[in-house]
């Protein structure tokens, strides 16, 4: 069987591309998605996306992705403006008579909604973040309790930590030095701890300005990536509850910069960064 795929990248977190309309299951399973994620025997990515057909009339296409390790995260921030690319390219490929630069997508976190903008930028209505510690979930805090600057001890030392759910767990904690973090080190052990029954991805925030926060990400299921969308909207988010910035905020990751916005009107987060194809193939 020969399967096409494309690869893209959002500040390079990096996503294999499979278009799965034609049926409502993954095409590849988790053991070949990790396979295809591996670096050095695969194509090398940060997860396999599938774009699949609609699951109701409110909604264009459905999202699913595996992690590289293969686990099933809710949500992607760099994969569903990759999606969104991805998409348009098809649609235009294609030649619908006028292809969408907006698209209602199905994840397992909701509707959510890319629209493509000027420079080829995707802005995201991301939804609303989930806040409550059953939401997340985490055991810092009562079930129907906020974990917000909540004590945790993670490789013999004490840290402050902020939890927020974009429909998948993050975990925040603002340091002094973010350069410092031995990443590799002590991103699994909070990857792993039980206070974070389904896991959890990990932020650590260096806050250079209130409009700007620097940040270094470890992902649940796929280790130190060079960006993560959810984690940099997670991030604003624990920055505005613990009044450490602004409502819209740069922050900056290793791979490039994403704009975040948490609107007082709606209550909704906007991200808006860069989408691109990097190489097609087949496997
Ligand atoms: N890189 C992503 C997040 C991907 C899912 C994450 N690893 C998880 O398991 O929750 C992003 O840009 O949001």
């Amino acid at each position: 069987m020969s399967i096409e795929f494309s690869k893209y990248h959002g500040l390079g977190n990096d996503f294999i591309l499979i278009d799965n309309r034609d049926r409502d299951e993954p095409r590849l399973d988790r053991d070949r998605a990790v396979n295809l994620c591996d670096r050095h025997f695969g194509i090398g990515a940060d997860g396999v996306i599938f774009a699949l057909p609609a699951v109701n009339s409110e909604t264009d296409y459905t999202m699913r992705i595996f992690n590289s390790d293969g686990s099933e995260p809710e949500m992607c921030g760099n994969g569903i403006r990759c999606l969104a690319r991805f998409l348009a390219d098809l649609e235009t490929t294609q030649g619908r008579e006028t292809p969408r630069s907006t698209f209602r997508i199905h994840t397992l976190a909701g509707t959510i909604v890319p629209e493509i903008v000027a420079d080829g930028q995707v802005r995201v209505d991301m939804g609303t973040p989930h806040l409550l510690a059953r939401e997340i979930p985490t055991t810092l805090a009562d079930a129907e309790e906020k974990a917000i600057d909540r004590s945790i001890d993670v490789g013999d030392c004490q840290w402050s930590v902020t939890c927020v759910s974009m429909g998948n767990p993050h975990c925040i904690t603002f340091v002094e030095d973010v350069a410092a973090i031995d990443l590799e080190k002590i991103g699994p052990l909070f990857e792993h701890h039980p206070a974070f029954p389904q896991r959890t991805n990990v932020e650590f925030v260096e806050v250079v300005a209130r409009d700007r926060l620097k940040m270094r990400v470890w992902e649940r299921g796929a280790g130190i990536t060079l960006a993560c969308g959810t984690g940099a909207c997670a991030t604003l988010v624990a920055g505005v509850l613990t009044e450490r910035c602004d409502r819209a905020a740069t922050v900056e990751l290793p791979g490039g910069p994403l704009a975040i916005e948490w609107s007082s009107g709606d209550g909704r987060i906007y991200m808006t960064g860069p989408a691109e194809c990097v190489f097609t193939g087949r496997i």
